[in-house]
């Protein structure tokens, strides 16, 4: 026995604390002595009154008490017991005999009647069964609180996890599952208990997780442990990330049978554990993933990613023996716009052009931001040029229309190159870079188109920095040379002009052409410089020819993209051209249309300023480009100039022809001078004579030559290239 567990001690045995009550004073002694002499720890009550104020100030264990008293009697002292001391017991010893009084005591609780008079023995044994009784009940009910407390203490960790807790049965029913599983997921645990725990487990991770406590081999050194998504309930079909850890249930410590919390199969509980929600730690490490291959301004691939989509992509092409194509995508003007409208104008451009590029391309295919604004492209499966073909266009078209940043409408151009697998680079690295280069192609011929790679435009690295020195010597060492090919009025066979074309004279690879060193020169910025070169040679040349007796001759000069979009264009072009003190009515400078069309608004003003100076303006290879006829009216364009491929298709019959015929009659219209490049044929000739197109050059009248030769053949009459 443990008397301390109670909260006021109880007297057992021999230390019952016993009230004897009665208002005859020699009962109440006699009975007082008879328990002394037992050893109970006795207070005498004289009358009922006085045992209510002892009850107020003493405990008592046990009450006897007589019924028949003066003032407050048995029944109200009682009364007052029951409210200041429940746990003392009652025994009632009293003269009082008839039934209803007897009944009515033990109804108000007391435990047991002793007629007076009293045998000491029979009072001594029940005051002792009576005591007895009262321990055993106390006794009882410490127990009785103990484990409630211990339950309660139980249910309170249990319930205060912070992860889910569980128990299975052999089938995966719940046995039992802890209130956390309210907060985590929205379950009651009651609705849970005697489902399976598929019930909860995602869809996607439902064979998984049926099948993880299948393994005969979990055992309390071995738990078992995955990683699941669970259900929330209710309509957000949320799911959260869990970490469970299930350990055999010994059935040796919990030999207990089905579910605790109602319904359950009644089979033993054959596992328990933990489920810990591990959905931050999860989302942290997906967007770390993520941030990984992903770039986070546009959230499409990074760097890193496509490379391993493109390696994935060649091993399948080689093993299905498919092509692929790589395209390496670099927005035009891309830059102005982002220096002129801010950086977060530039990010909300690359944004909106990777929506619109995105509509362009199928499931498979990987857009990747490449850095800046470069894109690269992996379409792992086409099955010609064609296709890839088709979807440059689509990209090149899907950026034609403005994009509206807030109040401003810009325009941004994407320049393609493309690499086909494996013709253009059997690898990763060659696939990637031969794209690049195809896509430098494109920027030097004014930018927002597309071209294949061709072995053509290749130059290794090592051959790449050779030319580049190379390139920067020659210019050093004044190796470039200007050639100029006549430009031919066809009705008189006259020299109308010259247009100037750079060449390299190489130590040791002979003379180069411009398709040789012109992109190096742009990719290197070098151009700046060779043009330079090229316009104070011209100049020179052409302005000593005029000045010597002819002094209509035109002089034409190519310009790059990246002269023209430099913001001292006009400044540096008037420059030289008055240091040669030549004259700008006589000089043309071509351009193409996209390089117009690159920034419509900046190259109008600079073409306005030239045009006032009397600089001409030629568009070059007409036809071939943006074709937005809308800016020919708006600028001072002098000149068109029918592309070569334009030309070449008057052989091919009416059809082919028919372009020419449109441009000449549009020019016609605009009142514009008009120049048919690329004529080698007689038909052709007599075909652009008889549209009216008046000035023609091409390898008919001989291709560009070095200042000796023109100087010898001016004024001549080049009737057909042997003669110039
Ligand atoms: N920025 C600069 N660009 C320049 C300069 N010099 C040249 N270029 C650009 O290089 C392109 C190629 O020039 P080139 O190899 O000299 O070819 C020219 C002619 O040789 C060729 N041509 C002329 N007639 C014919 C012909 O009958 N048939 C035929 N197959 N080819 C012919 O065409 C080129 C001239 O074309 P275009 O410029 O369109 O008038 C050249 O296109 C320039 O863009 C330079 O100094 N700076």
């Amino acid at each position: 026995m443990a008397p301390e567990l109670t909260d006021q001690p109880f007297s057992y045995g021999l230390t019952a604390r016993i009230l004897v009550v009665d208002d005859e004073p020699r009962l109440l002694n006699t009975l007082a002595s008879l328990l002394r002499d037992r050893g109970y720890e006795v207070t005498e009550a004289h009358g009922g009154e006085k045992a209510c104020a002892l009850a107020d100030t003493q405990h008592f264990d046990l009450a006897l008490l007589d019924l028949r008293m003066p003032d407050v009697d048995g029944f109200d002292v009682m009364a007052h017991l029951t409210n200041v001391q429940p746990d003392c017991g009652v025994i009632v010893v009293s003269g009082e005999s008839s039934f209803s009084a007897v009944s009515r005591a033990l109804r108000r609780g007391a435990l047991d009647y002793i007629r007076k008079p009293f045998d000491p023995e029979e009072l001594l044994a029940t005051v002792e069964g009576v005591i007895g009784k009262q321990s055993l009940l106390k006794a009882h009910e410490n127990v009785q609180m103990r484990l409630e407390k211990s339950e309660a203490l139980h249910r309170y960790i249990v319930n205060s996890s912070p992860d889910i807790v569980f128990m299975l049965d052999d089938d995966g029913h719940f046995c039992f599952v802890n209130s956390k599983v309210e907060s985590l997921l929205g379950y009651q645990p009651s609705e849970l208990c005697g489902r399976h725990f598929r019930h909860i487990l995602d869809d996607r991770d439902v064979t998984r997780g049926s099948y993880a406590l299948k393994g005969p081999n979990i055992t309390a050194d071995n738990p078992r442990t995955l990683e699941v998504r669970l259900k929330t309930r209710g309509s957000r079909r949320a799911t959260r990330h869990f970490e469970i850890t299930a350990f055999p249930v010994d059935p040796q410590t919990w030999p207990h049978t089905g579910a605790t919390q109602g319904g359950g199969s009644g089979k033993l509980a054959r596992y328990y554990g933990t489920a810990r929600d591990v959905t931050e730690r999860k989302e942290a490490e997906a967007f770390i993933n993520f941030q990984a291959y992903h770039d986070l301004l546009t959230r499409l691939p990074n760097r890193a990613l496509f490379k391993d989509r493109l390696e994935l992509a060649i091993t399948h092409a080689r093993r299905s023996g498919q092509k692929l194509a790589v395209m390496f995508l670099d927005l035009d003007r891309f830059k102005v716009i982002n220096d002129t409208l801010g950086h977060a104008m530039g990010d909300r451009l690359l944004q909106a052009v990777t929506h619109r590029l995105e509509k362009c391309i199928r499931k498979g295919d990987t857009l990747s931001r490449f850095g800046g604004d470069e894109f690269t492209l992996l379409l792992p499966s086409i099955h010609n040029h064609e296709d890839a073909r088709q979807i440059a266009k689509k990209l090149i078209n899907s950026l034609r229309a403005p994009f509206q940043l807030g109040d401003h409408e810009v325009f941004v151009g994407v320049s393609i190159g493309i690499a086909i697998h494996p013709e253009a680079g059997e690898n990763m690295d060659q696939l990637i870079q031969n794209a690049d280069i195809a896509m430098y192609h494109v920027k030097a011929k004014g930018k927002d188109g597309y071209r294949f790679y061709s072995d053509s435009m290749n130059i290794n690295t090592a051959n790449r920095l050779n030319l580049e020195r190379d390139l920067r010597l020659a210019l050093e060492r004044d190796e470039l040379r200007v050639f100029y090919q006549p430009q031919v009025c066809s009705t008189t066979n006259r020299v109308v002009g010259l247009e100037a074309l750079v060449r390299w004279q190489h130590p040791e690879r002979g003379l180069l052409y411009p398709r040789d060193f012109l992109p190096l020169a742009e990719e290197t910025k070098l151009i700046g410089l060779l043009s330079e070169r090229v316009l104070d040679q011209a100049c020179q040349d052409v302005g000593r020819w005029i000045r010597s007796g002819h002094p209509d001759l035109r002089l034409a000069v190519n310009l790059s993209p990246i002269q023209v979009e430099h913001p001292r264009f006009v400044e540096t072009l008037m420059q030289r051209v008055e240091a040669h003190n030549f004259p700008a009515g006589n000089l043309e400078i071509e351009i193409t249309e996209n390089v117009i069309m690159n920034d419509l608004e900046q190259i109008s003003q600079k073409l306005r300023e030239l045009a006032s100076k009397g600089v001409r303006i030629a568009i070059d290879d007409f036809g071939t480009g943006y074709s937005s006829l809308n800016y020919l009216h708006r600028l001072p364009i002098h000149t068109l100039k029918v592309d070569q491929s334009f030309v070449k298709a008057i052989r091919s019959g009416e059809d082919g022809a028919c372009i020419v015929n449109a441009i000449v009659a549009m020019a016609h219209g605009l009142k514009l001078e008009i120049v048919a490049e690329g004529v080698e044929t007689d038909e052709q000739l007599e075909y652009l004579r008889g549209l009216g197109c008046h000035q023609v050059q091409g390898f008919f009248y001989g291709p560009a030559r070095p200042a000796a030769d023109i100087c010898k053949s001016l004024g001549q009459t080049p009737a057909r290239a042997a003669s110039f």
